[in-house]
């Protein structure tokens, strides 16, 4: 039964349909939200690639994606053939000038179809090159004039750099009214990720202390345990900090250092993310080693199976530059946040997969117990479980039960009901999103730029070092010696979380 209210009639044009995040993400995302009743009643999905295919080929390409890789996986459904009469193919190259027409015409004719005029969305996911030159015809075909209902949407990465993210920003802005441009940031289409918004702004309890005066500092972990994936050809001119720290780490931190939003107005809440990212303290090239440390994964084992080093990758420069491992330390310089670090970590082949915020609170003022009542007591904190654990977890110091005072820390945890199955992928938020014209949970163009402008100081730096230590980290740890050296020279460590299931 529908309770809610679904998109207006959409048609999504996905250039990359051929492509693996199609295969592996988009078509899954959209048939989840099929089965939850939000795709809109009249709607149709067009994937666009050079590779030839039949309609039947290209469905059945698609249902083995969706068999593998939708949360819904396991479910005997019935729902296949009604889901695939939306979708078709349009074999197209998108350097061919005349075939953008057969788009237009598509439009006019579905147009027809359902007498009314549907959303356009034209969904980018090919190779960052490829980006210009597609929004540069599409830009020009007069159904993109109409700014309420033509939106594009644009896959990370974006840009290489601050410069190239500009030139990109500029293309795009001069093409299609920002309120079209849709920037892919996957990280905040997740469940947790959107839940720190709640927390932080829906509850009283944690404003009066998410400050410098009882916080003492802020960790953000985003540790994979997968190494390439298949994607060294992409990895090896990217790196971690450009892969994960410019775009969804830097994202973490703004959710967690903005201030209150007056209203959940998309420009609004972007205004107060874009305002951590330029409070941030910008790194000076010299103090680059003080403040980031970078590493790269060599061969070894990762749970009992042997893996290759980074280098011998396919696609990877045997002498590579490129990092799988970055931690950098960032001040906030505002009111708020002055003296308190962030430290961010993030990198691949690591020993656990987890991806968590830790905010720690400063020592309660005095200690009026025992001293042997404790065996430390930095207790309190707050850890935010982005994924594979979708939790968050209050520790705090109880009361041993017994005689003696002997004081232990506790956790309080809420944990997401219910399996994994019953939460929505980030995609299918962020999809919905678009159908629905929402730009809170994507990237606004001065948002990407200021985030570029926060690491480019310390990318320029780490390419013009040589790799001399690299490989400097084994599959299955947590990294270089290095960045626990980075914490430890604060009095702190790393923490990694253990597993609640
Ligand atoms: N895969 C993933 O998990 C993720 C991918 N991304 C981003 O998404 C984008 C796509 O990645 P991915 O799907 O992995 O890449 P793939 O290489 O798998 O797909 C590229 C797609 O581009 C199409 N293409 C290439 N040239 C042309 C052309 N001249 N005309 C029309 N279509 C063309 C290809 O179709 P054909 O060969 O049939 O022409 C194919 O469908 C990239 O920007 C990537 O960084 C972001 C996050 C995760
Ligand atoms: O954007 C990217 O994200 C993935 C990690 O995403 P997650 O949802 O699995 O946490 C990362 O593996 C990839 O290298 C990067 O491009």
């Amino acid at each position: 039964m529908q309770h809610h209210k679904r998109p207006p009639a959409s048609i999504l044009f996905i250039f990359g349909g051929s492509g693996d995040l199609n295969y592996r993400k988009l078509t899954p995302a959209l048939y989840n939200l099929f089965l939850d009743e939000w795709m809109p009643e009249q709607f149709a999905i067009v994937g666009i690639g050079r590779t030839e295919y039949t309609s039947e080929n290209y469905r059945a390409h698609l249902q083995e994606g969706i068999s593998k890789f939708s949360r819904r996986k396991a479910e005997a459904n019935g729902h296949y053939k009604e889901f695939f009469e939306h979708v078709n193919y349009l074999q197209l190259d998108a350097g061919d000038i005349e075939s953008y027409q057969r788009i237009a015409e598509y439009v006019q004719t579905k147009e027809q179809e359902w007498g009314t005029h549907p959303n356009v969305i034209f969904y980018l996911a090919v190779a960052p090159q490829l980006v210009p030159s597609i929004a540069q015809e599409l830009g020009t075909l007069n159904l993109c004039k109409d700014k309420s209902t033509t939106r594009i949407v644009i896959e990370k990465p974006f840009g290489h750099d601050l410069a190239s993210a500009h030139e990109l920003n500029d293309l795009l802005t001069g093409l299609f009214a920002e309120e079209q441009i849709f920037r892919i940031d996957h990280y905040l289409g997740k469940e947790t990720v959107q839940n720190i918004l709640a927390l932080r702004f829906a509850n009283a309890l944690f404003e009066p202390v998410w400050n410098r005066h009882y916080i003492d500092h802020i960790q953000i972990t985003a540790a994979e345990s997968v190494g390439l994936e298949g994607r060294g050809g992409y990895y090896e001119h990217s790196g971690a900090l450009r892969d994960m720290v410019q775009n969804h780490i830097l994202q973490l931190m703004c959710m967690v250092a903005m201030e209150a939003p007056v209203s959940f107005d998309a420009n609004e809440i972007r205004n107060k993310k874009v305002d951590v990212l330029n409070a941030i303290r910008p790194i000076k090239k010299e103090d680059v080693h003080e403040s980031a440390v970078r590493g790269q994964y060599g061969d070894g084992w990762m749970k009992g199976k042997q893996v290759t080093g980074y280098r011998q990758e396919k696609g990877v420069d045997p002498l590579s530059n490129t990092e799988t491992y970055a931690a950098v330390k960032f001040y906030v310089d505002n009111w708020r946040w002055q003296g308190v670090p962030f430290y961010v970590r993030t990198g691949k082949l690591m020993h656990q997969k987890s991806t968590h915020i830790t905010i720690q609170f400063k020592d309660a003022p005095t200690f009026a117990f025992p001293s042997e009542a404790a065996e430390s007591w930095r207790s309190n904190r707050l850890t935010i479980s982005i994924q594979p654990e979708m939790d968050i977890r209050i520790r705090f110091q109880a009361k041993r039960p017994g005689q003696t005072m002997t004081l232990d820390p506790v956790n309080m945890t809420f944990n997401y009901e219910g399996s994994d199955d019953h939460t929505p992928e980030a995609y299918e938020t962020l999809l919905l999103d678009v159908m629905e014209g929402d730009a809170t949970l994507f990237m606004r163009a001065d948002q990407v730029e200021a985030a570029w402008k926060v690491i480019m100081p310390i990318l320029e730096t780490w390419e013009h070092r040589s790799p001399q230590d690299f490989p400097n980290y084994v599959p299955d740890s947590w990294g270089p010696e290095d960045a626990d050296a980075l914490i430890a020279r604060d009095g702190h460590s790393w923490i990694n979380l253990p597993p609640t299931r």
